[in-house]
């Protein structure tokens, strides 16, 4: 198993740019199998995210062809097999986004359930009774969703008890090919799932409303080929930006878009960051300034994004005062906070609550990653931490993070990997 060893030395200064979003890149590789025709897919993050996606279509007959600038072309009409095994979907749980597609465009799909993970329970019970409610038969038996449709999937009005995420996408794709009308009530407004919208909408599909909570989608008889290029990846950015904040640091990130990261912007400026903003760049100068600690609330988009609250804990375990983070989406999302106190934080769990008592200093240590975005707050908290600090079990963070160490190089980080 690869580790990072990452030895702190101040102020994070630097330009490095985005990468396309992970989380827009599966669900609309997983889109391409509502085609009959190849459909490419452009700016594609090179991750192992991508990597299982890819071995998950290729298992199902779809070969991919690789195009220039990060591009891949895949084919829906190849697919000879609609199932989806345990040793794919248990490495990474967005397989479960095929489910959607295949059952859409080919009357049946075998997907094997994701099961838990270290940051929650992650029930996918919403997808399944809004594929139901479009007429599907499902059945969840030795430990697969088998579910089956006759003819079309059939339009419906389906109302999500809870903001999911992959749940509204898996619906939407669904529905591009459904008989009728799907009405998609209290869906996710995240800007990924816009991203896919918009691919879908190239490939022919008719979908209004994405970006509220009200979608509307007229299912058609076919798709058709398009080329769509991934959104790029605010989570990503918004960790860059943390290095800056953490490490008293100057960073501009390029290639990226500043309106979907309100809400983070809104959080660094009040910790003291001064934040400035370009067409595709977005710049964060907390030079020579010690942060302020800012109370936070993770909520679905437009709120605080869940996937950046690691991040400001290691932000705020380092800031001057005392503040609060809540987690609100996931019930085990806390699990940076102990390698965290390892290295000198002062965290205290409460509930689904960390109450953060900002430290001058953070020390370097041995830490173990925990789930993608824990191994981020790490990382960052590494770069201004004295000393040595090595981080095991790195495969999460390269789920998510496109060259990672490099990246962090161009800012000046004194980071390796250490190939295990
Ligand atoms: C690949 C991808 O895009 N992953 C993102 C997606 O995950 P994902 O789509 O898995 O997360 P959801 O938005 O579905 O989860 C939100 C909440 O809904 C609950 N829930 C969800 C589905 C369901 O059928 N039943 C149910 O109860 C979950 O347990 C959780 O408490 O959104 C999360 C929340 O922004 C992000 O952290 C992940 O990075
Ligand atoms: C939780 C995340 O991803 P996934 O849903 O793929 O586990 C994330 O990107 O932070």
């Amino acid at each position: 198993m690869d580790k990072l060893i990452i030895t702190g030395n101040g102020a994070a200064d630097g330009e490095v740019w985005a990468s396309g979003a992970k989380n827009a890149a599966l669900p609309i590789l997983c889109a391409t199998l509502l085609a009959d025709e190849p459909v490419t897919i452009g700016n594609l993050p090179h991750l192992q995210d991508i990597t299982t996606t890819l071995e998950l279509l290729g298992r199902m007959g779809v070969e991919p062809v690789m195009g220039e600038r990060m591009s891949i072309q895949l084919d829906g009409a190849q697919v000879k097999d609609c199932h989806a095994p345990y040793e794919l979907v248990k490495k990474m749980r967005a397989s479960i986004l095929v489910l959607g597609p295949l059952l859409a465009h080919f009357g049946h799909a075998d997907v094997s359930l994701p099961g838990g993970c270290a940051i929650g329970s992650r029930p996918v019970d919403l997808h399944i009774r809004g594929l139901e409610a479009m007429g599907a038969v499902i059945h969840v038996e030795g430990g697969y969703i088998r579910a089956r449709v006759d003819g079309r999937l059939k339009g419906a009005t389906i109302f999500f008890d809870t903001v999911t995420v992959t749940g509204t996408e898996n619906l939407l794709m669904a529905a591009t090919l459904a008989s009728g009308t799907t009405v998609l009530e209290n869906a996710a407004r995240e800007p990924e799932v816009v991203d896919l919208a918009e691919c879908l909408i190239k490939m022919g599909a008719k979908i209004r409303g994405h970006g509220s909570d009200t979608i509307v989608i007229e299912g058609v008889e076919r798709l058709h080929g398009a080329y769509h290029d991934v959104m790029p990846d605010r989570i990503e950015t918004g960790t860059f930006l943390v290095a800056a904040a953490v490490t008293r640091g100057r960073v501009r990130v390029r290639k990226t878009r500043a309106d979907i990261l309100e809400a983070v912007l809104a959080k660094l400026e009040e910790a003291g960051g001064k934040v400035s903003v370009g067409e595709d760049w977005i710049e964060l100068d907390m030079q020579g300034r010690r942060p302020r600690a800012v109370n936070v609330r993770t909520a679905p988009y437009p709120a605080f994004p869940t996937d950046m609250q690691a991040q400001f804990v290691a932000m705020n375990a380092v800031a001057e005062g005392t503040s609060r983070v809540v987690e609100t989406i996931f019930e085990n999302r806390f699990m940076h906070v102990q390698e965290l106190n390892r290295m000198g934080a002062k965290i205290a769990l409460e509930g689904n609550t960390a109450v953060i008592e900002g430290v001058e200093r953070l020390s370097g240590a041995p830490v173990m990653a925990t789930d993608l975005r824990a191994s981020a707050s790490l990382v960052v908290a590494a770069m201004m931490a004295e000393g040595e600090t090595l981080v095991d079990r790195i495969y999460h963070i390269d789920r998510g993070y496109e060259c990672i160490e490099e990246k962090l190089q161009l800012l000046g980080a004194r980071i390796r990997r250490i190939p295990g």
